[in-house]
C-alpha cells in the first residue's frame, strides 16, 4: 500500500514522521515554499524539533502525492472539501480523514464529505486521543481506524498501525467521527470552566454532560453510543478537556479569562459547535454545552452568561439519550 499525507501542519507531519518507519512516504503541503525548505532542511515548521527521516518524500505537486493509493488527509476540517475537490482520479484510493470536525457549509463529517465529492473513493477516518507531538516522538498511542468498507478498514488497520502506533478498527465512521468532531467542542467549555476559575468539580460536570451531547447527537446521526465511549470518543475527550497541549482547551481558557488568543493557531471546536448548534436546532435536539460554546466564541454571550443560562436550565433526568 503506497501512502500520501496530504496536510503539512502538526498532524500530518506527525503521521509522516511514524508511518517512515514502516516505509516510503509521501508528504503534500500546499505552499511550495514551505516544501522546498522542508526537504532542504529536513524539518517541518510544526514540529521543529524532530527532523523528518529520509524515506519521506516532501512533495509540492498534489497531482504526485495523489497518485499514491492509500491518501490521509490532515488539513483543517472547513479546508477538506476544497483539497478533495482539487484530487485528480480517486476511484478506488482509500481516503483517511484525520481531520476532526464538522464542514459547516454542509453539517457533516468528513466520511459524508468524501462520499459526496469522491463518491467513488474508499472513505475511512483515523480518529482518537493523540497530539502530534507524542505521535512523532514514537510515544504509545491508541486510535480508531474506521471504515464502513469492514475488508478494506482491516487493510488500512495494518497497514497504518506501527510499533508505538496501535490503531483499533470499526465499521463505525459516523460515531468515530463525531467523537472527534465533539470533543473540540467540549473541550473548549472546559477550558473555559476553568479559565473563569469554576474549578475541576465543574470541569466534570461539563464533560460528563457533555459526553452525553456527544452521544446523543451521534445516535440522532446514525452512529452507535459504544463508539462513543471508546477511543474517539470519551478516550479524545479526557485528552482534550485536561491537557493544556490542546489548542481547543487553550482557546477555552483563553475565553474563561477574558484574553485574547492567535486566530492564527487552528482551533477545530469553534466552527464545529456552529454546526452542531444549527444540526440540534434543526433536529430539536437538547444540546446545551455545544450551544453555549457556539454562542461565547460567537461574541453572543459571555462565559459567565453561558454559565448562567446553563444553571438554569429545568433539573431533569440524568440519562445520557
Ligand atoms: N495537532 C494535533 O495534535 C492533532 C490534530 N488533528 C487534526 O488534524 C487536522 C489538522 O490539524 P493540524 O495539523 O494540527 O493543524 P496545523 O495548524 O498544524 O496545520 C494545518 C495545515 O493545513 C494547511 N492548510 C490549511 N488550509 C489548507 C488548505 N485549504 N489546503 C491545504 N492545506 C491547508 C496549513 O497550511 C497547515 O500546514 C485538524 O482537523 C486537527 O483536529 C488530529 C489529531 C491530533
Ligand atoms: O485532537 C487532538 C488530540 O487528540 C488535538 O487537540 P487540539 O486540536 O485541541 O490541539
Amino acid at each position: 500500500m503506497s501512502v500520501a499525507i496530504l496536510g503539512g501542519g502538526a498532524f500530518g507531519t506527525a503521521l509522516a514522521i511514524a508511518l517512515a518507519g514502516s516505509g516510503p512516504v509521501t508528504l503534500w503541503a500546499r505552499d511550495a515554499e514551505a516544501c522546498r525548505q522542508m526537504a532542504q532542511t529536513r524539518r517541518a515548521p510544526r514540529l521543529p524539533d524532530i527532523p523528518l527521516p529520509d524515506v519521506i518524500t516532501v512533495e509540492p505537486d498534489l497531482a504526485r502525492a495523489a497518485a499514491q493509493d492509500t491518501l490521509l488527509l490532515a488539513v483543517p476540517m472547513q479546508a477538506l472539501s476544497g483539497l478533495l475537490a482539487a484530487l485528480p482520479e480517486t476511484r478506488g484510493k482509500a481516503l483517511v480523514a484525520c481531520c476532526k470536525g464538522l464542514d459547516l457549509a454542509s453539517l457533516t463529517g468528513p466520511s459524508k464529505v468524501i462520499a459526496t465529492r469522491c463518491p467513488e473513493a474508499v472513505p475511512a477516518v483515523l480518529t482518537g486521543p493523540s497530539f502530534a507531538a507524542d505521535i512523532a516522538r514514537g510515544l504509545p498511542t491508541a486510535l480508531t481506524l474506521a471504515c464502513a468498507d469492514a475488508a478494506r478498514g482491516e487493510a488500512l488497520q495494518h497497514a497504518l498501525s506501527t510499533q508505538s502506533l496501535r490503531l483499533y478498527r470499526s465499521t463505525d465512521s459516523t460515531g468515530a467521527e463525531l467523537g472527534g468532531a465533539l470533543k473540540n467542542v467540549i473541550a473548549i467549555a472546559c477550558g473555559a470552566a476553568i479559565g473563569a476559575g469554576l474549578g475541576d468539580s465543574a470541569r466534570a460536570a461539563v464533560m460528563t454532560r457533555g459526553f452525553a451531547e456527544m452521544t446523543r447527537l451521534a445516535a440522532e446521526l446514525g452512529g452507535r453510543p459504544e463508539t462513543l465511549a471508546g477511543l474517539s470518543g470519551l478516550g479524545d475527550l479526557a485528552l482534550t478537556c485536561g491537557s493544556e497541549l490542546s489548542r481547543n482547551y487553550r482557546y477555552g481558557l483563553a475565553l474563561g479569562r477574558g484574553e485574547s488568543f492567535d486566530p492564527a493557531v487552528t482551533v477545530e471546536g469553534a466552527a464545529t459547535a456552529r454546526a452542531v448548534a444549527q444540526l440540534a436546532e434543526r433536529r430539536d435536539l437538547p444540546m446545551p454545552v455545544c450551544a453555549a460554546v457556539a454562542r461565547v466564541t460567537m461574541g453572543e454571550l459571555t462565559v459567565p452568561q453561558a454559565l448562567e443560562s446553563l444553571l438554569a436550565r429545568p433539573l431533569r433526568q440524568e440519562d445520557p439519550l
